[in-house]
């Protein structure tokens, strides 16, 4: 038997996002979102499942925490619904929207329960979508002004903050791939995008610093870890584009004042380029705090004249893969963790780790032992990464309860709680009992 040891001021979560679990999308003063304009987009998302009650968290917060309390953990990751804090974007300010917030990390701090609030978890309020969007310089200053209001009104009740959620997914899945909100496929517009969040990323810094707020605040990308198929510079080349467009296309910006040359020279050979104005690079590159990492899987890279924006393809190596074909691959997770070490023993926070298991409740029981294996493989690499002496502060399983999976809709499961999305009743499944004891333990143990 192995005992896996952690720190003892080891931060134990799991995450959610707003507009995955929310619901009552036209309740309380909320203006509608991209998401909720795409998701009712006949095509957009599997079965046409929207957000509109999701898990209904908007009413059911308290039996949320109290299966917090129940599972042991000390920090809640969750995101802001801008369009309830500021309903067109911009405008006016939703007291209502501000209240239910409140209460809601009122109960966490009652329960003993640090919230991590990301600002930014991809539900922009459509009336900026209408007038361009994260292309639209004007959602710069829409995001600082929706920040600060956060900043002033959760000072001293939010001591942990996240300004954006995989940057990658709001430029270019969104733009490029194009799978989602508002589900373009266009490079430049991607470029524009990922510009501006970095400009709104750092100006909501500046203005965090200048209020003198009481915490610590940073961002979180998703980051992908790839191998090259084989040796061929061809191939390596295509696993850097991979790994890059991920984590350096933001993090260079933010640490060393410039995009990454090797992926800018990629892009500008097509004829791309971010729009950069004076000023902004110095505006993204203010410090920050910590990041919050999200990973899921790593994959084998092929160079393809024919893959997409980056020349391309994963190659399926016949490896074990969760419900929703990603491939189950711990080492990556280890491996990017080092990678991340040239921009500084940075405190690393793992924002998002998880499986997705469809595993259904048999006889009052959901028995996920995929999931366990999974997390138990994962949170091992976070040991060692701990025991590398890198600066690793917390783990948050995503996700706390099975949610609104984006374009998938409810088909694909992350949820160490099983939701019944006609009952909405929540069932416990067995990871939420094997985690609740590493949990409980602060250590894991294997049989081997
Ligand atoms: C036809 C090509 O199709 C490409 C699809 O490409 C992707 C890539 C990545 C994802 C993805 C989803 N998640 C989980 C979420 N992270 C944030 C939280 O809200 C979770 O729900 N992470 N990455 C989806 C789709």
């Amino acid at each position: 038997m192995t005992i896996f040891q952690f720190p003892n001021d080891f931060k134990w979560g799991t995450a959610t996002a707003a507009y995955q679990i929310e619901g009552a999308a036209k309740e309380g003063g909320r203006g509608p979102s991209i998401w909720d304009t795409f998701s009712h987009t006949p095509g957009r998302v599997y079965n046409g499942d929207n957000g509109d009650v999701a898990c209904d968290s908007y009413h059911r917060y308290e039996e949320d925490i109290e299966l917090m309390k129940e599972l042991g953990i000390n920090t809640y990751r969750f995101s802001i619904s801008w369009p309830r804090i500021i309903p067109d974007g911009d405008g006016e300010i939703n007291r209502e929207g501000l209240d239910y917030y409140h209460r809601f990390v009122d109960k966490l701090l009652e329960a003993g329960i640090e919230p991590f609030c990301t600002l930014y978890h991809w539900d922009l309020p459509q009336a900026l979508q209408d007038v361009g969007g994260w292309e639209n310089r004007r959602s710069i200053d829409a995001f600082v002004k929706f920040s600060e209001v956060m900043y002033r009104e959760f000072d001293g009740k939010i001591k942990y903050w996240l300004t954006f959620n995989e940057p990658w997914c709001i430029a270019f899945l969104s733009n490029v791939i194009g799978v989602h909100a508002p589900g373009k496929q266009d490079l430049q517009a991607a470029l524009d995008v990922a510009h501006h969040v970095l400009v709104a990323h750092g100006k909501s810094v500046s203005k965090f610093r200048e209020l003198g707020v009481d915490g610590k605040i940073g961002i979180a990308p998703n980051v992908a870890w790839a191998v090259p198929y084989s040796k061929s510079e061809e191939d390596k080349g295509a696993a850097d584009r991979n790994i890059q467009v991920y984590s350096d296309w933001f993090l260079d910006p933010i640490y060393k004042g410039s995009y990454p040359k090797p992926l800018y020279d990629w892009f500008e050979q097509s004829g791309h380029v971010p729009p950069i104005q004076e000023g902004d690079m110095e505006a993204i590159a203010q410090p920050i705090d910590h990041i919050g990492i999200n990973y899921y899987s790593m994959s084998v890279n092929k160079f393809n004249p024919n893959g997409g924006y980056l020349q391309m393809e994963e190659v399926d190596m016949g490896l074990t893969k969760t419900d929703i074909g990603w491939p189950v691959e711990s080492r990556g997770l280890y491996d990017v963790i080092h990678y991340l070490q040239k921009y500084g023993n940075i405190d690393i926070y793992i924002t998002e780790n998880g499986a997705c298991i469809n595993d259904d409740v048999v006889n009052g029981k959901v028995n996920d032992t995929r999931r366990i294996s999974y997390l138990q493989q994962h949170i091992a690499q976070i040991h060692r990464v701990i025991a590398d002496g890198i600066n690793l502060k917390g783990y948050m399983a995503w996700s706390l309860m099975d949610n609104f999976e984006w374009a998938e809709g409810y088909r694909m499961r992350f949820g160490l709680v099983h939701v019944d999305y006609r009952s909405l009743k929540r069932t416990p499944k067995e990871s939420f009992y094997w985690y609740q004891n590493v949990v409980k333990n602060n250590w894991m143990e294997t049989r081997k």
